[in-house]
């Protein structure tokens, strides 16, 4: 390749490359139009002469079918690939010498690769290839990459970043800038988007290697608000679907999302990086399936709901007792208690056959180990098969059938719902369960009950996945990540944030998930990529305990309104309102602490401004505008500025109420604004508690 250093040059290259790409993508389109005729045609001829073709030919031709429909949609895919390289072939470029060569060669980098078959090199690498590994990791200087041979090591001699939209150069920077800080600014400072988005040219060291990280059985990640967890765990999602193409797909992989907005916010970023989109579920669909037929429950919102408004000591107590490892081995020694005690042998006396309870708690002490529902089938069958009649004959199927029905009764209920309820007489706590309604559950008491269904019966578990990504994982029980271990025993990624717990009475730290998970690798990232510094030190104030670092990117200093009364306050919200419909900010979220208070002030905003929209756990999308919602339903997502309502001190003064301040505060990108009238909050600093 020629040298390219001017940015002259890189224009004409650039210009080039798009040449080849639209080549390419003519070439393809003939290709799949090729196929199409192909399908058609076969099609028709296997119609056309469906009464004489014998079985074998039909089988023929349709397996033909099948592969031209798959070429046809390995076409389509690549297609769609090479679209989005028309429109930005590249984002980066490394000039990498190894030290066993003589010339230092440019290495382009873009969302995927595309070759150059004349050359057979690749014109521009994929950026999950093992040499853009040099792009997120070095500065000019020795650098080294792991190749498949192995180990590569050399010197970079030149590094550069470009924006390219619609086939056309934006900027292009070069190594000697701080790159790195430049773009990512540029980046950072752009307008929010209905969408989150790939980083794929800003990827940062300490991201990347999480990204690449295809060792760790469990990989958990703790990083502050906005330090790109859920960013990087679909990057690393589409880098484990490059790196083992042969064995892994889309279908394989599994995300356990808090809701669908949330689902539908993150939907873009794999189909952005041209792989497929991904399976999600939450933990209330799993809970649904496993207890469908036994007993309704509390969802996890609900009892958050509830929570933010009640001052009800022992529902916390409750809540409490169920979130930590010591109640999980409670519970397993209880089931070994049931597995023991609650089966209770008999002797067995039918016309001519009998079976004594020995032999009986013989078979059952035999398959030890096991779920107690297939103890007992092992046990029945056992015994059934190997007892004979007075004559020494083998047992009729209807006598062989009356011992196993007969053996299986002797285990003193098999009702879940009843057993679980027997937990808490044996630990001498009965009044820490208690059922919403008949057979509806709180939420704490659903996981647990989950568990004990997997231990009494089994797991059918979810084979197919071979890689789960857990999304938000302080929200979820110890007992939760117990019951994921059971179901999926594939690798898993999981990621949140211990001071962004929306209920902090049972939430996980690290330490608690690695008593699940002992072999589990552990991650933290400190630095915050959303918010201003401005937002970040606010918040920081707010949480003290969180170790959140901001990026070095300026804004206005958080406002805080004090307000009049009531009415005051909604005709200043009104106001912030309006200024953010004159300005370029595409979303404004106004995040209350309460569902009741978010659909007060969304029905007094929408009065007089019907565009605003409501934001709530029956929502689907994320869209643009004012948007109101609760802290709950905000988690996860960001706006270009947020309003942080009745932040006063009766609205926002304990514990848990402190986290969803700072989950709040923390969802601004560029501006922050709280109102209260009445006290101030006793989060806020002095200074800024004496605001009029
Ligand atoms: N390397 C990066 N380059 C550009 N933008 C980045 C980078 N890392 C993170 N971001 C941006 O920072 C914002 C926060 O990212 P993300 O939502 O993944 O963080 P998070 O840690 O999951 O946040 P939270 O826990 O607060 O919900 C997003 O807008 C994301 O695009």
């Amino acid at each position: 390749m020629a040298v390219i250093e001017t940015e002259a040059q890189e224009r004409l290259h650039l210009e080039e490359m798009v040449t080849r790409i639209r080549q390419a993508l003519e070439e393809l389109d003939e290709r799949i139009r090729h196929a199409k005729d192909e399908i058609i045609g076969a099609k028709k001829y296997v119609w056309e002469n469906r009464d004489q073709l014998d079985p074998a030919e039909r089988a023929a031709n349709v397996v033909d079918i099948w592969l031209s429909v798959e070429q046809g949609e390995t076409s389509v895919m690549r297609q769609s690939r090479l679209q989005k390289l028309e429109s930005s072939p590249y984002f980066g470029r490394v000039d990498f010498i190894a030290d066993d060569q003589e010339r230092a060669q440019a290495y382009y980098i873009g969302v995927t690769a595309f070759g150059v078959e004349a050359d057979q090199e690749n014109a521009i690498y994929d950026w999950r290839s093992p040499i853009a590994s040099l792009f997120y990791d070095y500065q000019v200087g020795p650098a080294h990459y792991t190749a498949p041979e192995g180990e590569i090591e050399g010197k970079i001699g030149l590094k550069r970043q470009y924006r390219i939209r619609e086939s056309k150069m934006e900027y292009m920077i070069e190594s000697s800038m701080n790159i790195n800080d430049d773009v990512l600014q540029k980046e950072l400072s752009r307008t929010s988007d209905e969408k989150m988005k790939d980083i794929v040219a800003t990827i940062q060291k300490e991201q990347n290697e999480i990204i690449r990280n295809d060792s760790s059985h469990e990989l958990i990640i703790q990083g502050v608000a906005g330090s790109g967890k859920t960013s990087v765990a679909l990057h690393r999602v589409a880098y484990l679907l490059y790196r083992h193409k042969a064995t892994l797909t889309s279908r394989n992989i599994l995300i356990i999302s808090p809701n669908n907005v949330f689902s539908d916010y993150i939907s873009n970023v794999l189909p952005e990086l041209g792989e497929e989109q991904i399976a999600e579920v939450g933990f209330n669909e799993i809970a649904a399936n496993e207890l469908a037929g036994i007993c309704e429950f509390q969802t996890f919102y609900e009892q958050v709901s509830e929570l933010a408004v009640s001052t009800d000591d022992s529902l916390t107590e409750r809540i409490r007792y169920k979130a930590k490892m010591d109640f999980v081995r409670r519970i397993e020694d209880f089931i070994e208690h049931v597995s023991q005690s609650y089966f209770c042998p008999m002797d067995i006396h039918f016309q001519d056959v009998s079976v004594d309870r020995e032999q009986i708690w013989d078979a059952y002490q035999a398959s030890a180990g096991l779920p107690v529902k297939l103890r007992l089938e092992k046990t029945a069958s056992s015994i059934s098969g190997r007892t004979r009649d007075t004559d020494g004959g083998k047992l009729t199927t209807s006598t062989a059938n009356k011992i196993k029905a007969a053996i299986k009764k002797m285990f003193r209920t098999q009702n879940l719902l009843a057993i679980y309820k027997d937990f808490y007489a044996y630990v001498g706590r009965p009044e820490l369960f208690k059922l919403r309604k008949p057979r509806t559950l709180e939420f704490s008491d659903v996981f647990p009950l989950v568990y004990l269904k997997i231990r009494m019966e089994g797991a059918k578990g979810y084979a197919e996945v071979k890689h789960l990504l857990v999304d938000e994982m302080q929200d979820y029980t110890v007992i939760q990540y117990v019951v994921l271990a059971s179901l999926f025993k594939c690798k898993k990624t999981i990621l949140g944030d211990g001071n962004q717990s929306v209920n902090p009475y049972s939430s996980s730290s690290i330490a608690d998930m690695k008593q699940v998970f002992p072999e589990a690798d552990t991650v933290e990232l400190f630095k915050s990529y959303r918010s201003t510094s401005e937002i970040i030190t606010f918040a920081q104030r707010i949480n003290p305990s969180s170790k959140i670092v901001a990026i070095k990117r300026h804004g206005t200093t958080p406002q805080i309104r004090r307000c009049e009364n009531e009415e005051d306050e909604m005709f200043r919200i009104g106001e912030l309102v309006a200024q953010l419909k004159e300005s370029e900010c595409r979303t404004l979220g106004i995040i209350c602490k309460t569902q009741a208070q978010a659909e007060m002030l969304y029905e007094k905003i929408s009065e007089n401004d019907r565009s605003v929209s409501l934001l709530d756990f029956s929502s689907e999308k994320f869209i643009e505008g004012v948007i109101v919602t609760t802290v709950h339903a905000a988690k996860g997502l960001e706006f270009d500025k947020v309003i942080v309502p009745f932040a006063d001190s009766s609205n926002y003064k304990t514990e848990m109420d402190r986290s969803l301040l700072y989950i709040a505060c923390t969802r601004a990108m560029h501006a922050l604004a709280l109102t209260f009238h009445a006290e101030p909050s006793s989060f806020y600093s002095e200074a800024e508690r004496q605001i009029r």
